[in-house]
This record gives structure tokens, C-alpha cells and sequence, in this order.
């Protein structure tokens, strides 16, 4: 037999819990977002001390990054919980006339919230207002390289919610793995493909509801027709962000030929006029968080010096401090294919930069790989901005822009094929937390659809022969 499972008890006690919640109105629901958001500015000085302490986060970056999009959800969802709750009349068929339909959702019940350390605090909190307006019970597992965040958010749950409504238990992958072997309704899990996978088959024991929202490689295309500094200064923002650690970070660049020299040239302006606008150098930068932790660090110093080993230009930055985890926003050309850098997922301050000729050739490259979580198109050409979107296979994308889309509250975000499963943000987390329960009210009595009933006289085949001919 098996043990019984460590978290057992607190799980059977959310369990209890549903019957309430899942009764509760929109009134309720709603003061549960309001208390997330009065705690959320109470606190603010400490979520950025917490971020600041985790990996140097600088305040801004925090405030932007982790609070307001946490806001923006709340407030979206606030405004929109009455509609998304309604029950959602739909139209009878011709055959099923007489009928009324209509979808209801209801809460999925006990769910679990698994976190990366990337942003710690909005990838937890982001996913429990969904989960809450929803009506369901959480757990929220967050990411254990943060504690400074896992502390603060454990503060938060401990504040504003019962430990039968949303706890937050904190531990590394051995607490993940015990988590995952209940029977939860629904797990949302934030990470990586291949934790991802381990999560899915955990799922699968049960045949829990499962949103992935994993990574990937992102290409950026800035073709001959872009504006090269305003794409530069785009690009630098959203690969630089969080030091690169953002899973919508575009990844690599695809540069048409003719532009590479004069984008290089913009990009490395850019990062200058970031980071080091008074010449003191990037280092000193107060807006440029660090690597996570020494073993990420090692990573992408690894990565770098693979890549320069097979014979890559640094054509910008290259320099590592391990004593800080830092990494300088660096550009790299003539990349090899063989370099590690062009194959896994880089989260990091490294941008690979490739060339092309044709846009045929940017989306035959994207697609002979790993589906990424968002595409980046720059672009005045509104047939090679169509081009690229109808070609390529991504998540999500950004036409002139990066990042930002992840930002907005009513955009599906999540990846396809190896970067995810199922969308969250707005309606759509919200619906991924629920069950649409479809509906059909038929009248007491009610003899036309019997006509069809066995036992299957020649009348009846010609009624049922007539229904198919007709549609
Ligand atoms: N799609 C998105 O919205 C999104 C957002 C942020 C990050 N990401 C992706 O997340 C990755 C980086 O985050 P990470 O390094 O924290 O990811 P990770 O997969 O290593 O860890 C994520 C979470 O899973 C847990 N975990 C680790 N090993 C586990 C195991 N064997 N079994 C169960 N749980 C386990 C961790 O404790 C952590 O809470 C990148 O690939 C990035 O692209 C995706």
C-alpha cells in the first residue's frame, strides 16, 4: 500500500471547502480580489525589497513586471467576473428545436499552482487570481531559487486567505513531486518543457485538468523595411528585462542581410543608452537585474564560451563577474549552428544574431524547430508582417513590439506543441480554472424527439434518413 501522502490532510480540507466556494457569488469572489489588491499596494515596498533580495531586481522593473501586471489581472477580472460567471445562452438547432441551451461554468475545485523563480511573484499570484475568481481552492507551490518572494507570498496567502481556501506550501521539486501524486482537479504548472513533461505525466495518473506554461527559443525577423532604431531600442527592452530571464524574452534575431551592420550598430547604442548612460559601465547599472543563481550563471558563461569556442563574434558586451552573477548584455554574430546558444532555450543576457535573405527562409528555420512561445515581426510592411504571422507556428506574438503582449489582460497567452498547453490571462485563465458545463433544457413532455426512438420501423429510418439528406 501506498504511504499516505505528506500533504494529504491539508488536500481532504481544501477538498471540504469547495462545496462553500463553489456556491459563493460574484460579490464574494470580487471582495476576495479586492483584499489581493489592497495587500498588493500596501506592500509594495517589500515585494520590491524581496525581488531586490532574490536577484537584484531593480524596483522599477518590479513595480512594472510584477505589480501592475498583477493589478491590470485583478482589475480586468474584477470588472469582467459578473459576465464571465453568467450562464451563456446558445441558439437551438434546427433538429433541436424546442430546446434551450445554454453553457454554465463552474468551479474545477481543488487546484494546484506550480512556479518559476523568473518572476516569482507575478507567475504566482498572476494564475491564483484566475484561480480564485473561478471559485476554486488553491495550492500554490512557489519556486524555491527566490525565498525572499516564496517568503513574502506565504505572508500574502497567510494574510488574506483560510489554509482551507489558498495555502502556499514552499519546498523545491521534492515537495512538487509529492504534491503531484493527489488527485488535483485542475494543476497549473509555469516552468520549463522538461519539468513540464514530468508534470503532465503526473496528470495523467489522475486526469487532472492541466495548463502548461513552458519556454522556448523566440526568433525576433527585423527586416529591410524596419526601423532599426526603434526596433533596436524594443529589442533591448525585451531581451534585457529581468536580464534576459523572461520566457517571452526573444531569444535569437533573424536580420536581413542588407540592415545587420546598421542594426548592430542601433542595438549596441541602445544597450549603451540603457545601462550606462552616465559612462560609469553596465556593471554599475541600477537597472539591470542579475542571474538568478550561481548555477544559472554557470550556465549561460558556459553557453557564451561554447559559443565563442566554435568560432562566434562578440560583437557587444562578453564580460562575466561570477563573484556577482553578472552578465553583460551581450551580442553575438557568425554563430555557429553547432553552438549550443542557436539549440536550447538561452534565458539569459545572451542574443544570438543571424542573417537572411528571404522571409521564406526566417519562418523554414522557425518551423524546422521547437514550436516557440512568441514570435517578434519588425516590420513596415504590412504583407511581410501578414507573411510571417501566417507562416510561423509561435504561442503568441509582438508586430513591432516585444513582450508586451503578455501584458495585455484580454490576449490568450501560453505557448503550442513544446512551449505549452492552454492559454492563461482574462477569460481565458479564467476559463482554464473552470468547467464549461454545457446545457440542454428540453420541455416535460415533449414528443418530436421520440419519433426517432427504437424500435426502428420503416418510419423511423425515413425520418432519420430525411435529417441527414437535410444538413
Ligand atoms: N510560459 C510562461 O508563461 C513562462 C513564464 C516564465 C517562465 N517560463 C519558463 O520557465 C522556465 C524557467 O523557470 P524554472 O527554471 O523555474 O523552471 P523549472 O521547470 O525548473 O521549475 C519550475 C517549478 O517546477 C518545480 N520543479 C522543478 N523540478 C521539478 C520536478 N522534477 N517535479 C516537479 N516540479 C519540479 C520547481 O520547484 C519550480 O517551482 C523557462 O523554460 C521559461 O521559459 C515560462
Amino acid at each position: 500500500m501506498n504511504p499516505m501522502n505528506k500533504f494529504q490532510a491539508q488536500f481532504e480540507a481544501l477538498r471540504q471547502r469547495t462545496p462553500a466556494l463553489r456556491s459563493e457569488g460574484v460579490a464574494a469572489r470580487r471582495a476576495r480580489l479586492q483584499k489581493l489588491s489592497s495587500w498588493l499596494h500596501a506592500h509594495r515596498t517589500e515585494i520590491q525589497q524581496a525581488l531586490y533580495a532574490d536577484f537584484r531586481k531593480p524596483a522599477t522593473e518590479t513595480d512594472l513586471t510584477e505589480i501592475w501586471t498583477s493589478l491590470v489581472e485583478l482589475k480586468h477580472t474584477s470588472s469582467h467576473l459578473k459576465k464571465w460567471m453568467a450562464p451563456r445562452k446558445v441558439g437551438a438547432s434546427m433538429a433541436l428545436l424546442g430546446t434551450r441551451s445554454w453553457v454554465q461554468v463552474e468551479p474545477k475545485g481543488v487546484v494546484l499552482i506550480i512556479a518559476p523563480w523568473n518572476y516569482p511573484f507575478y507567475l504566482a499570484v498572476g494564475p491564483l487570481i484566475s484561480a480564485i475568481a473561478a471559485g476554486n481552492a488553491v495550492v500554490i507551490k512557489p519556486a524555491e531559487q527566490t525565498p525572499a518572494t516564496s517568503a513574502l507570498l506565504r505572508r500574502l496567502c497567510e494574510d488574506l486567505f483560510r489554509p482551507d481556501e489558498v495555502l502556499l506550501l514552499e519546498g523545491d521539486k521534492e515537495v512538487a513531486t509529492e504534491l503531484l501524486k493527489l488527485p488535483w482537479d485542475h494543476i497549473f504548472f509555469t516552468g520549463s518543457p522538461a519539468v513540464g513533461k514530468i508534470v503532465m505525466r503526473a496528470a495523467a495518473e489522475h486526469l487532472s485538468g492541466l495548463t502548461l506554461e513552458l519556454g522556448g527559443k523566440n526568433p525576433a525577423v527585423v527586416d529591410e523595411t524596419a526601423d532599426l532604431r526603434d526596433a533596436a531600442e524594443k529589442i533591448v527592452w525585451g531581451k534585457f528585462l529581468n536580464n534576459g530571464q523572461t520566457c517571452v524574452a526573444p531569444d535569437y534575431l533573424l536580420v536581413q542581410e542588407s540592415v545587420q551592420p546598421a542594426l548592430l550598430t542601433e542595438l549596441t547604442d541602445a544597450i549603451q543608452r540603457a545601462y550606462n548612460p552616465d559612462g560609469a559601465g553596465i556593471e554599475q547599472s541600477d537597472s539591470l537585474a542579475r542571474i538568478v543563481n550561481a548555477q544559472h550563471f554557470a550556465r549561460l558563461a558556459g553557453l557564451l564560451e561554447d559559443a565563442q569556442t566554435k568560432g562566434a563574434t562578440v560583437a557587444a558586451g562578453g564580460t562575466v563577474d561570477e563573484t556577482q552573477n553578472y552578465i553583460e548584455p551581450t551580442i553575438l554574430t557568425n554563430v555557429p549552428a553547432t553552438a549550443r546558444v542557436l539549440e536550447e532555450e538561452i534565458f539569459g543576457p545572451l542574443l544570438p544574431v543571424l542573417t537572411f535573405k528571404t522571409l521564406r527562409e526566417t519562418a523554414e528555420y522557425v518551423n524546422a524547430r521547437l514550436k516557440p512561445l512568441a514570435q517578434y515581426v519588425f516590420s513596415t510592411s504590412a504583407e511581410n508582417r501578414r507573411y510571417l504571422l501566417e507562416n510561423v507556428s509561435a504561442g503568441g506574438a509582438g508586430v513591432n513590439e516585444t513582450v508586451l503582449h503578455f501584458a495585455h489582460p484580454e490576449l490568450p497567452t501560453g505557448g503550442v506543441g513544446n512551449s505549452g498547453l492552454g492559454k492563461a490571462h482574462g477569460h481565458a485563465g479564467f476559463l482554464a480554472f473552470s468547467n464549461e458545463k454545457g446545457v440542454l433544457r428540453q420541455r416535460v413532455g415533449f414528443t418530436g424527439i421520440k419519433a426517432m426512438y427504437p424500435p426502428y420501423t420503416g418510419r423511423v429510418k425515413q425520418l432519420v434518413a430525411l435529417l441527414v439528406k437535410y444538413l
